[in-house]
């Protein structure tokens, strides 16, 4: 098992992670702040009294949730800062005086998270009135309870995945205290540029499928079956272009991800696709008046840009084969983990694929809003999205998003941050069974299609992580692996 890895000292701030070397090569720990070092015992101490791993946390000094706490963070504060700032001259002239005042508060907010977080500080309650503001507070409370009275819930001391949460909810706060700015989105820019940088990749993807759609009732089964498994993989490697793992940097996809999947193909570490095609063969029931009814998939979304143009046209796809009769996509509704989408991004990314200069995707545009509007395709952003916690925690926390899923016959879970919560964010070993981690989380048959950008890797064969570990320390991070990993709660009875 992998507990700990630590960063060779280097001050470059570069998008990517930084290389990691291993426990051994205990000479290049470069200690911060107070940090301690949790021992093996520990970690099992933890183990034992929850009965699962231990959370990835940023009190493992050189760990790759350490180096995103202590480096990426902060980056991310500061172009969110700066974006602010360039944007001055927009709010003056909507709001006048009123918009540079906001201007400035929010600035100095987030200079105040900001430096929080790099001294840190305890997490601190929100008090913004929002809607979710006292479920977090609950969180807080729950957090120092697991944690014991000793520390406060900090910013290095507590889970990653609930601090890192947090920082975007207090981005939102920062923002939402400021009116009239309350609902710019900080990350709006580059989301767009993501989109209008792969547009030739996106010309690419919707040519492809006017092709496909044209002759779909030509198919033979295997057939589908291939182009099934060619759009679920162009949606799977779509995870590659997020901004969050780049700190914001540039990150889009220029040529056609056809071409590039069969050299992808070595690095899906592990491969269901054959049980998420049965399961989508396996609804499709005879309904009343004797036609045939297919699966509902909901799919729940990470980011806009390119990755966002891979999911609608694996979902146009499903209902145009008629594999799907309903998709259901499930997004963020607040700016969150720099590139996720919102309901804007998802209605701005349909109008500007209807508006393109290229025959074939402004007609996959023109099909996706009459797919919106004849409710065959729809949106929901439920407010459990944006909290921090593990999707084990959803029946009890968000029992109403619990039971929508359960009307799923698929639900494809999109990226990197979905795994961490449908996995807990745990140090699992890698063999243990992605039913084991996903710890009685199972509303439907699932899918996670993830690209690897965190260290937390379940349902691996014995042996696997540690020759990967051996070859390449930073497998679990680079975004140059990925899976595909199914789970369903039928197989179990
Ligand atoms: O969910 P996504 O978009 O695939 O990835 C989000 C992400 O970049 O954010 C975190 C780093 O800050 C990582 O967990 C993860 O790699
Ligand atoms: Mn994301």
């Amino acid at each position: 098992m992998t507990f700990v890895y630590f960063e060779k000292y280097d001050k470059t701030l570069s998008g990517r992670p930084p290389k990691l070397c291993s426990v051994t090569d205990t000479s290049c720990i470069k200690f911060h702040l107070n940090v301690q070092l949790p021992t093996a015992k520990m970690m099992a101490a933890e183990q034992a009294v929850h009965g699962v791993p231990p959370s990835l946390s940023a009190k493992v000094v050189g760990s790759f949730a350490y180096l995103t706490v202590k480096d990426r963070l902060p980056t991310i504060l500061t172009k969110v800062i700066d974006t602010i700032h360039r944007n001055k001259n927009k709010f003056f002239e909507e709001f006048g005086e009123e918009g540079v005042q906001a201007e400035k508060k929010a600035i100095s907010l987030l200079s105040k998270l900001r430096n929080e977080l790099q001294t840190d500080k305890p997490v601190l309650v929100l008090s913004d009135g929002l809607e979710d503001a006292d479920s977090w507070n609950q969180y807080l409370q729950r957090q120092q309870s697991l944690q014991g009275d000793q520390d406060s819930v900090s910013w290095f001391k507590s889970p990653w995945l609930y601090v890192e949460c947090y920082m975007y909810r207090r981005v939102m706060e920062a923002l939402w205290l400021n009116p009239p700015i309350s609902d710019f989105d900080v990350f709006n820019e580059g989301k767009t540029q993501s989109f209008f940088e792969s547009q030739q990749a996106v010309v690419a993807l919707c040519t492809y499928l006017e092709g496909l759609r044209k002759n779909m009732a030509e198919l033979s089964e295997n057939q589908l079956c291939e182009q099934f498994n060619k759009l679920l993989q162009v949606s799977l490697w779509g995870n590659k272009c997020d901004l969050s793992i780049s700190a914001g940097q540039e990150n889009s996809q220029k040529g056609s991800p056809l071409d590039s999947l069969a050299n992808l193909r070595p690095f899906i570490l592990v491969d269901d696709s054959s049980l998420v095609w049965s399961t989508l063969v396996s609804a499709q029931r005879p309904g009343d008046s004797g036609k045939t009814t297919s699966a509902r998939v909901d799919i729940v979304l990470d980011n806009a840009g390119f990755e966002l143009v891979t999911d609608l046209v694996l979902a146009d796809f499903l209902v145009s084969s008629g594999l799907a009769r309903e998709v259901c996509f499930h997004g963020k509704s607040m700016p969150w983990f720099v590139s996720d989408v919102t309901a804007k991004d998802f209605q701005w990314t349909i109008r500007q694929t209807m508006a393109a200069n290229h025959k074939f995707m402004s007609k996959s545009g023109v099909q996706w809003q009459t797919y919106m509007r004849d409710g065959v395709w729809s949106y929901h952003d439920h407010p459990f999205w944006t909290q921090p916690h593990e999707f084990c925690d959803m029946a009890a926390d968000a029992p109403e998003l619990y039971a929508t899923l359960q009307g799923a016959d698929l639900v494809l879970f999109k990226g990197d941050l979905n795994y961490r919560k449908l996995t807990g964010d745990r140090d699992w070993d890698h063999t243990v069974g992605f039913d084991v981690a996903l710890r009685g989380f199972g509303p439907a048959p699932l899918c996670s299609l993830r690209t690897l950008k965190a260290n937390v890797q379940v349902g691996l064969q014995p042996g696997q992580g540690e020759k990967l570990s051996s070859q390449e320390p930073d497998w679990m991070t680079s975004g140059k692996y990925a899976v595909v990993q199914f789970y369903s709660p039928h197989s179990e009875q």
